[in-house]
């Protein structure tokens, strides 16, 4: 007897088979379970394939990629603003402090509006999705309202989201017009979100995550960090916020708490091995060995981390501390919604990190030595990497992962040869335009 598979897509992939490789496959059978995973990958040289391809051609449910067509995992953007799409491509010149205060901060309150908040989600997630984004760890505002449409918009279009209701409470580091009124407030309000959430995840297949969410330790007093951190443990929920990421959050932390602002968060319980810790770029050998001991992740976001990082995340040198690492667009700090663009910016930083800039420096002094990434690693943070930081069975072709895909076409087809020069061209020629198709959990959803 043959089994039967709710699809069956045929055709060449890559996927990431560890943190520097990837694994070709010129020819294959996807098949897909009706739970959305990956229940076989059957090679041309075993013995069921033609049958296996025949049942699925006669049922309807076999999709052949053309023969410049590739699969690939979707990408998981492990950390980006929703609601700073508005401003995605604007306003990238002034530091953190004043950049938050200029310009995010009077457009995160506009989210006050439901109407707003609908229009905005419903036209970000399906932008994500078109770019081949499955999975999306994001930052909402302080209110639920906003963040429930947030959700409802990934259900609509077929995304996996992790949502976060952002706390930030403090009166001095944040705007009259946009903060939580109270530590208790912004604590409530989480745990309000949490059973919303779970609420709208009764009529859906495609659950949504809540994520405790203190935007980073300048706007949160230290008792809606404690109360963040005892909601985090009562859950067993995932933990997002910004850490290390600039000069003056470092400073802030130093000063008001006369220590380093992982130790803060470490303090209140904010770094567990569900935490992911946007940027990171500041972190140092002892807060590696802390994110290392606790299982916390890091978002590198290499396009924004050339506005507002202060330095260059050394990602061999954070993945060789065993710290779980993946990618993020950090929108609107970062421009790009393309997790592509992404991958080639945290290719170019590495090579920039490892070379130097100064050429009156000499030659010996200018860079850090073992610092280039290849563009295999960046394409590991995009998907495994970000896959093992929010504990999902995804990110990878294999059997028994969430089948998250996409199918990408290389119009640039000229000079390619080896596998390895197909997958380059992938990364570096990809736009919007070439991802053909993206299933999130066995659904096909663009
Ligand atoms: N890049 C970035 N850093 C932050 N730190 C606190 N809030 C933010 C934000 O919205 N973007
Ligand atoms: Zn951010």
């Amino acid at each position: 007897m043959i089994i039967s598979y709710s699809k069956v897509i045929e055709g060449a992939s890559f996927s990431p088979q560890s943190q520097t490789a990837v694994t070709y496959r010129p020819q294959q059978l996807i098949c897909l379970d009706e739970s959305g995973y990956i229940a076989r990958i059957i090679a041309p040289t075993e013995a069921d394939y033609a049958t296996v391809r025949q049942a699925a051609q006669d049922n309807d449910s076999l999709t052949t990629l053309k023969p410049n067509q590739y699969l690939l995992p979707g990408f998981i953007d492990l950390h980006i603003h929703a609601p700073q799409w508005p401003n995605a491509g604007l306003a990238l010149d002034r530091p953190l402090n004043e950049w938050l205060d200029t310009y995010t901060f009077p457009l995160e309150a506009k989210y006050q509006d439901t109407d707003f908040a609908k229009s905005v989600y419903d036209n970000l997630v399906q932008e994500l999705l078109a770019n081949g984004t499955t999975t999306a760890l994001y930052f909402g505002t302080i209110h639920n309202a906003a963040n429930l449409e947030l959700a409802k918009a990934c259900i609509q279009h077929g995304q996996r989201g992790f949502i976060g209701k952002v706390a930030m409470d403090n009166p001095e580091q944040t705007p009259d017009y946009y903060q939580d009124a109270s530590a208790q407030v912004a604590v409530d309000q989480t745990e309000q979100f949490i059973h919303q959430l779970n609420d709208l995840n009764q009529t859906t297949n495609l659950k949504q995550t809540p994520v405790i969410t203190p935007r980073f330790v300048p706007s949160c007093t230290p008792a809606s960090l404690q109360g963040l951190g005892d909601l985090a443990r009562k859950y067993d929920l995932p933990i997002q916020s910004h850490c290390s990421e600039s000069d003056w959050e470092n400073g802030y932390a130093l000063e008001h708490y006369h220590m380093r602002d992982a130790d803060v968060l470490n303090q209140y319980g904010l770094l567990t091995d569900k935490a992911v810790m946007a940027h990171g770029t500041l972190l140092n050998e002892h807060d590696y060995d802390l994110f290392s001991k606790q299982g916390v992740a890091v978002a590198h976001c290499p396009i924004s981390n050339v506005y507002f990082g202060n330095a260059v995340l050394p990602v061999n040198r954070v993945l060789a501390h065993h710290v779980k690492t993946g990618l993020g667009t950090d929108i609107s700090g970062g421009y790009s919604p393309s997790l592509y663009r992404n991958i080639q910016q945290a290719v170019m930083s590495s090579r920039m990190l490892q070379d130097g800039v100064d050429n009156q420096l000499s030659a010996g002094k200018r860079g850090v030595s073992g610092s280039a990434i290849s563009v295999k690693t960046a394409f590991y943070l995009a998907t495994l990497g970000g896959a093992q930081s929010l504990h999902l069975q995804t990110g990878k072709i294999a059997e028994g992962y969430l089948a998250d895909l996409q199918v990408v076409s290389l119009q640039n087809d000229f000079q390619t040869g080896t596998s390895d020069n197909i997958f380059e061209k992938l990364m570096y020629q990809t736009s919007k335009a070439d991802i053909d198709q993206v299933y999130v959990q066995g659904e096909l959803v663009r």
